[in-house]
C-alpha cells in the first residue's frame, strides 16, 4: 500500500469506507453471511462465523499501511508503521524489555484551554487600553506534578536521569545501569540510528499534539507542559486575505476570551439580582443564535418564582439520588460532594425550550434532520453562556430530570420541549477550570484527540503529519520517572516500618510513583475493569466443552451485573464496562455496553490466519479509545477482563509463539476440559501454529494469525493505558497474551503494567516468567472477566496509601534502628 491508499475519494458516492458495513445492517435473512466484510482477505473455509458484513462488501483500504511512521522507542529496529504493515523479517522473539534513556515525556493531554489558568488564552496581545490583563499563553508551570489524587493528565513529570525503567520491580536508583547502555543493548544491529525517535514536527504544533514525541531535551524538569488546545494564532499582518474581515486584535481575543472562560458553575453564587437590562442583553445573544431553516425554535422561560423553583428543585433532588444509588462505590463517594444545581442559590432560572414544528412541514433543512431543531436551541443556549459570561453572570446547566417530568411541573405546553434549565447569577468568582476537572471527575480531552485529516482515524492537527491512533500512542510511551521513583523509594526509608517490611507493595508504589511522576502517587481510584468480548472460529474445532452462545449470553450477564466481574467490581467500587469486539451474537443497545463490533468472531486459525491485519489494527484502536475514553471520564486505574469462549486456544497459541515455549508447557484446560479435549486443544495448537508460521518481532501479524479481537483490543487496552501514565492491572492467561503483543509492540508499556493474579492456565505462568511480572494474587482463579485483576486493586491502593499516610520516623518521633 501506498501513502495514497489512507487517502478518500474525493467524489466517493458509494458507501466503501471503513464503517460501511457497520453502518447497515445485513437484512435478516443474511444475519450470518458466509462470506464478506474485513474478513474477504481471508480463506473461505473455517470461518468462526458469519461476517459482520454483508457479502457485496468491496475490499476495503487499509488507513494503518502507508501513513507517517514514527520510530518506536525501544525498538529501534522497527517503527509502527511497520506493526501494522508487512511482516518484518525473522527476527528472534521479543526479548524481555527494560528501560532506555530518559527524556522529557510528552504532554498527553496538557492543561487544555478550559483546563488552563483563566490567563490561558489567545497569544494575542492584550487589547489596547483594557484595564484587565489579557489572556496569554500559559506560564512555564514549575509543577510538572499533578494535584494529589488528581490523574496525571500533563504526561506526568519528566524523566530526566539516565537509568532503567520499566521493571515491574522498580530497581533502586542507585542500581541503574547507564540508560544508552540499556537501550543499545535492546537496539538490533540493523537499527537505523539511536533509539530516540526524530523529532515529529515542529516544537510549537508538536505541543499541541499531546502524544507526538518529543525531541530529546535537558531543559529542567519545570518546563512549561504543552497546552492541550493550541491557543489561537493572533491575526495580523501574517493572516490570509480572508482576515481583513477579521475582527480587531482586542475584539478577537475578547470572543476567544469569553469561549475560553466560560464555566458550568455551581457553587459560589451571589443573591444580587441580575438588572433587567443586563437579562435582557443576554437572552438576545441567546436569540441570535443559528437555528434551522432560520426556523428560531426557542423560547425562554424566565423564573423569578421561589416556589416554582422549589418545586423543580425537588424533581432534581429525586433524580440525583437515583443517579447516586447506580454509581459504582469510588464514584458515588466523589459524587456525594458535588453539586449538581443553584436552582435557589441564584436570583434567575432560565429555562430554554424547542419547538420542533416551528417553521411548518417545510422548514428548510429540518426536514431531512429533524434534530436540528434541537441543536439551534442549544446554539442559543451557547449564545446566552458567553453573553452571560462576557456580562460576568455565571450559568450552571441542570439537566438532573425527566424532560417530561419538568415539562409538567412548568406548564408547558405540549408540543414543547426542555432543551435546558439554567441557573443565573452573579459569581464570587469564576473558576479557574471546568468544576469536573477541579475535582478529578473528568478531564479534558486534547484537541489532538478530536481532529481527523479527511478520514476519520486519521489523526492530527492541521498542519501536522496525519498518524494513526496507535502510532501517537506507542509514541507517547515513555519509561518510569526516575526521580520519582527515587523519591518514592526515599520516602519508604524514612517510613515508619522496618526496611523492605511492605515488601512487594514497596516496590507497586515506587513503580506507580514512577509512572505519575510524583511521589507519592495518586491513589489509583476510581478503577474501571474493561471486559473485551468477542467469539472465536476455533470454537469448531471441539477444544471447549461450552457452546459459543455462552460468549454473548455472559456479556448480558455482566450487563445486568451478576456475574463475579460484577461482584468483585462492587467490591472495589470499580466500573464495569463492556466491549463487544467480536461477538458472533447481536447485543442489546444499553448503557455498560460499547459496540465496538470488529467482526462477527474469527476465522478458525487452524486453517490460516485468524484475522486480516486490518481487523487487528481496528481493533487495537478500539482498545486504546477505550483506555482513553475511561481515563479523560476520571478513572485512575484501568483492569483487564475478557470474555469469549474458547479464548484460552488462542491464548495458548500466542504465548507459544511470543514466548517460544512448546505448545504442550503452555496449553491448559481453560473452562475445565478433560484429558482427551486437553489433548486435542494441545494438537490444535501446534496445528494453528504449523498453518500460520509467525514472527514474534511482527505483533500485528502474530495476532492476526493467532489471535482473538478481544486479545488485539487488550493490546492496545494496554498501550492505551501506558501512554496514559495510568496504571494497568492485568488479569489471566487473555490478558498476559494481549500483554506479551503489546510489549512486543512497545517495551516500556510493561512500566504501567501491574499483574493482578497469576491464573492457573500454565501458560499465564509462562507470560509471567517471559515479562518479569510479579502476580500480586495467586489463588487458583481461571475465570477471566478481570476477576483476579479486580482482586488486586485494594493491594494496588494500599501500596500507595501506605506510602501517602504513614508517618516518618522524623515526623512521628519514633526512634531508628541502630
Ligand atoms: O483468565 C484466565 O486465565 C482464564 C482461564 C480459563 C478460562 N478463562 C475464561 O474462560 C473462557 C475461555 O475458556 P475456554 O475453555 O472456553 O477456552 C473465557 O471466557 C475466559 O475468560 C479465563
Ligand atoms: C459460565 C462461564 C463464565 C465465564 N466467565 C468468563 N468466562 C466464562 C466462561 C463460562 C463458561
Amino acid at each position: 500500500m501506498t501513502a495514497d491508499d489512507t487517502t478518500p475519494d474525493a467524489d466517493r458516492t458509494d458507501d466503501t469506507g471503513r464503517w460501511a458495513a457497520v453502518r447497515r445492517d445485513p437484512p435478516a435473512a443474511q444475519a450470518a453471511p458466509p462470506l464478506g466484510g474485513l474478513l474477504d482477505d481471508l480463506p473461505e473455509q473455517g470461518r468462526g462465523a458469519g461476517s459482520l458484513y454483508p457479502p457485496t462488501e468491496p475490499a476495503r483500504r487499509n488507513p494503518f499501511h502507508g501513513t507517517t511512521v514514527h520510530p518506536v522507542r525501544g525498538r529501534a529496529e522497527a517503527d509502527v508503521g511497520d506493526v501494522l504493515a508487512e511482516p518484518s523479517a525473522g527476527s528472534p522473539p521479543t526479548p524481555p524489555l527494560r528501560t532506555e534513556a530518559a527524556r522529557p515525556e510528552p504532554d498527553i493531554a496538557g492543561p487544555a484551554a478550559d483546563d488552563a489558568p483563566a490567563s490561558a488564552a489567545p497569544a494575542a496581545a492584550p487589547a489596547a487600553g483594557r484595564t484587565e490583563a489579557a489572556p496569554q499563553a500559559p506560564e512555564a508551570d514549575a509543577d510538572t506534578g499533578a494535584e494529589p489524587n488528581v490523574i496525571p493528565f500533563r504526561g506526568a513529570g519528566q524523566d530526566r536521569g539516565a537509568g532503567p525503567a520499566g521493571t515491574r520491580r522498580p530497581p533502586e536508583p542507585s542500581a541503574a545501569p547507564p540508560a544508552r547502555l540499556r537501550a543499545a543493548d535492546a537496539t538490533a544491529p540493523a537499527a537505523p540510528g539511536p533509539s530516540a525517535p526524530e523529532p515529529q514536527g515542529d516544537s510549537s504544533t508538536v505541543n499541541a499534539h499531546a502524544a507526538a514525541p518529543l525531541p530529546e531535551s535537558d531543559e529542567p524538569e519545570t518546563a512549561a507542559p504543552p497546552p492541550a488546545v493550541a491557543p489561537p494564532a493572533p491575526a495580523g499582518p501574517e493572516t490570509p486575505a480572508a482576515g481583513r474581515h477579521a475582527y480587531s486584535e482586542a475584539a478577537r481575543t475578547a470572543v476567544y476570551r469569553a469561549i475560553q472562560d466560560r464555566r458550568d458553575v455551581r457553587v459560589g453564587f451571589r443573591a444580587d439580582p441580575v438588572p433587567d437590562e443586563v437579562l435582557t442583553r443576554v437572552l438576545s445573544a441567546a436569540h441570535q443564535a443559528p437555528s434551522v431553516g432560520f426556523s428560531q425554535p426557542w423560547d425562554f422561560v424566565v423564573i423569578h418564582d421561589e416556589k416554582l423553583r422549589a418545586s423543580v428543585q425537588r424533581l432534581v433532588q429525586r433524580e440525583r439520588e437515583e443517579y447516586g444509588r447506580a454509581l459504582p462505590g469510588a464514584r458515588a463517594r466523589a459524587f456525594s460532594g458535588l453539586k449538581v444545581e443553584a436552582i435557589l442559590d441564584t436570583p434567575v432560572n432560565v429555562v430554554v425550550t424547542v419547538d420542533p414544528t416551528r417553521g411548518g412541514r417545510h422548514t428548510l433543512g429540518r426536514h431531512a434532520q429533524p434534530q436540528t431543531a434541537g441543536y439551534s436551541a442549544a446554539l442559543a443556549v451557547e449564545n446566552m453562556w458567553l453573553a452571560a459570561r462576557a456580562e460576568g453572570l455565571g450559568v450552571g446547566w441542570v439537566s438532573f430530570f425527566a424532560e417530561r417530568d419538568l415539562a409538567r411541573a412548568l406548564d408547558l405546553p405540549p408540543h414543547l420541549e426542555v432543551v435546558a434549565y439554567l441557573c443565573v447569577g452573579y459569581v464570587d468568582e469564576f473558576p479557574t477550570e471546568p468544576e469536573l476537572s477541579l475535582g478529578g471527575w473528568a478531564q479534558r480531552r486534547p484537541l489532538s484527540w478530536a481532529v481527523h485529516r479527511d478520514q476519520y482515524g486519521r489523526r492530527g492537527l492541521p498542519g501536522e503529519d496525519p498518524t494513526s491512533l496507535l502510532e501517537e500512542t506507542v509514541s507517547a510511551i515513555r519509561p518510569l520517572n526516575q526521580r520519582a521513583l527515587g523519591e518514592a523509594r526515599e520516602r519508604q526509608s524514612r517510613m515508619t516500618t522496618p526496611p523492605g517490611a511492605l515488601g512487594v507493595l514497596e516496590d507497586i508504589a515506587a513503580q506507580l510513583a514512577g509512572l505519575a511522576g510524583e511521589a507519592p502517587p495518586p491513589l489509583p481510584e476510581p478503577a474501571a475493569v474493561a471486559v473485551f468480548a468477542g467469539d472465536h472460529g476455533v470454537h469448531a474445532q471441539g477444544v471447549t466443552p461450552w457452546p459459543q452462545e455462552v460468549t454473548g449470553q455472559m456479556v448480558r450477564n455482566f450487563l445486568s451485573g451478576g456475574a463475579v466481574v460484577n461482584a468483585f467490581a462492587n467490591q472495589v467500587g470499580a466500573e464495569v464496562t463492556v466491549v463487544d469486539v467480536g461477538v458472533v451474537d447481536d447485543l442489546p443497545t444499553v448503557p455498560g455496553l460499547l459496540p465496538r463490533k470488529i467482526a462477527r468472531g474469527t476465522a478458525d486459525f487452524t486453517r490460516g490466519p485468524a484475522m486480516s491485519r486490518t481487523q487487528v489494527g481496528y481493533a487495537i484502536e478500539a482498545g486504546i479509545e477505550v483506555a482513553r475514553d475511561l481515563v479523560a471520564a476520571g478513572n485512575r486505574c484501568l483492569v483487564t477482563g475478557d470474555m469469549g469462549i474458547a479464548n484460552t486456544t488462542p491464548s495458548a497459541a500466542l504465548v507459544a509463539a511470543f514466548t517460544g515455549r512448546e505448545p504442550a508447557e503452555v496449553t491448559g484446560r481453560g473452562t475445565g476440559v478433560d484429558d482427551a479435549m486437553h489433548e486435542h486443544k494441545i494438537e490444535v495448537v501446534r496445528q494453528a501454529l504449523r498453518a500460520n508460521p509467525v514472527d514474534p518481532a511482527d505483533p500485528v501479524g502474530t495476532l492476526a494469525a493467532l489471535g482473538g479481537l478481544e486479545h488485539a483490543a487488550l493490546t492496545g487496552f494496554i498501550l492505551g493505558g501506558a501512554a496514559l501514565r495510568v496504571p494497568v492491572v492485568l488479569d489471566g492467561v487473555i490478558a498476559g497474551a494481549a500483554a506479551l503483543a503489546a510489549a512486543a509492540i512497545a517495551p516500556e508499556s510493561m512500566s504501567a503494567c501491574v499483574a493482578g493474579h497469576r491464573s492457573s492456565e500454565p501458560g499465564h505462568a509462562a507470560v509471567l516468567e517471559h515479562l518479569e511480572l510479579r502476580p500480586l494474587v495467586d489463588l487458583e482463579l481461571r475465570l477471566g472477566e478481570g476477576s483476579g485483576a479486580l482482586l488486586a486493586v485494594p493491594l494496588l491502593q494500599g501500596a500507595v496509601r501506605a506510602l501517602r499516610e504513614v508517618a516518618t520516623f522524623d515526623g512521628a518521633g519514633v526512634s531508628e534502628r541502630k
